[in-house]
């Protein structure tokens, strides 16, 4: 199985396309409070750039925290999004006029809000054809009062039995060294990455290269059975 690899807070156009020449399937572009938020007019810039690539180049997604849906979707059609990633406290009806795959991060809070949330994305059809589901969960780490970006880990086992319940994603605090070892306690759908591929702040396209071929080689090994297979 191929997973999903998604690397989030890209600011630029030359470290977009370096995410996109790492192997990434999904860049994701901040339009939240962050020091990795980018402006409507960036995004617009780094999304044609990006859509210049021959296929199978990555999907754009747009992250948002507690944006009402109607900016949302103006924003989607402005820049070109592929798929939304929601990030904040929305509840679990909400709706964005746009149809556009769906990325909800949970924090595994317990909280009745994610709960509804994942009852949803559980009794949604997964796309066929399509590389993201028509609704995916991203699991995060849970730093009161921070909506995500924080480098900090989620709790692996908790999202191993998310995983198996509902399309997931696997976030918070990977990085090229320990992805492997989270990908096989949680079995993801995939993962996104984002402090653990930056250096000085920046996405270092080295790092990138890193977490992408990981990934790989996990998907390999996973897919030989065991290692002596893949050495053969
Ligand atoms: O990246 C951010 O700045 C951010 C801001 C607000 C909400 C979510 C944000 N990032 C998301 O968090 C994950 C994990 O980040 P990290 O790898 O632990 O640094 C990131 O991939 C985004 O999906």
């Amino acid at each position: 199985m191929s997973r999903i690899i998604k690397i989030c807070g890209l600011r630029t156009i030359d470290r977009a396309l370096a995410a996109a020449t790492a192997g990434a399937d999904l860049i994701g572009l901040v339009f939240a409070p962050s020091r990795r938020r980018v402006t409507v007019a960036e995004a617009q810039a780094i999304a044609a750039a990006v859509r210049t690539l021959p296929p199978p180049r990555p999907l754009i997604v747009g992250l948002f925290v507690n944006e009402p849906a109607h900016v949302i979707a103006e924003i989607a059609r402005t820049v070109g999004l592929e798929a939304i990633q929601l990030s904040g406290d929305e509840p679990a009806d909400f709706s964005i006029p746009i149809e556009l795959p769906l990325i909800k991060a949970i924090r595994m809070t317990g909280d009745p809000t994610e709960e509804a949330w994942l009852a949803r994305i559980a009794a949604t059809k997964p796309a066929t054809g399509n590389r993201l589901p028509t609704m995916t969960a991203l699991v995060d780490a849970h730093i009161a009062g921070v909506y995500g970006g924080t480098g900090q880990q989620a709790d692996w086992q908790r999202a191993a039995h998310l995983a198996r319940r509902v399309p997931t994603l696997l976030a918070g605090g990977l990085t090229p060294a320990n992805v492997a070892q989270a990908i096989a306690v949680v079995n993801p759908l995939g993962v996104d990455v984002s402090s653990g591929v930056e250096r000085d702040g920046q996405k270092d396209p080295e790092l990138m290269a890193a977490f992408v071929r990981a990934v790989r080689m996990s998907d390999a090994v996973a897919e030989c059975g065991a290692e002596r297979c893949c050495t053969e």
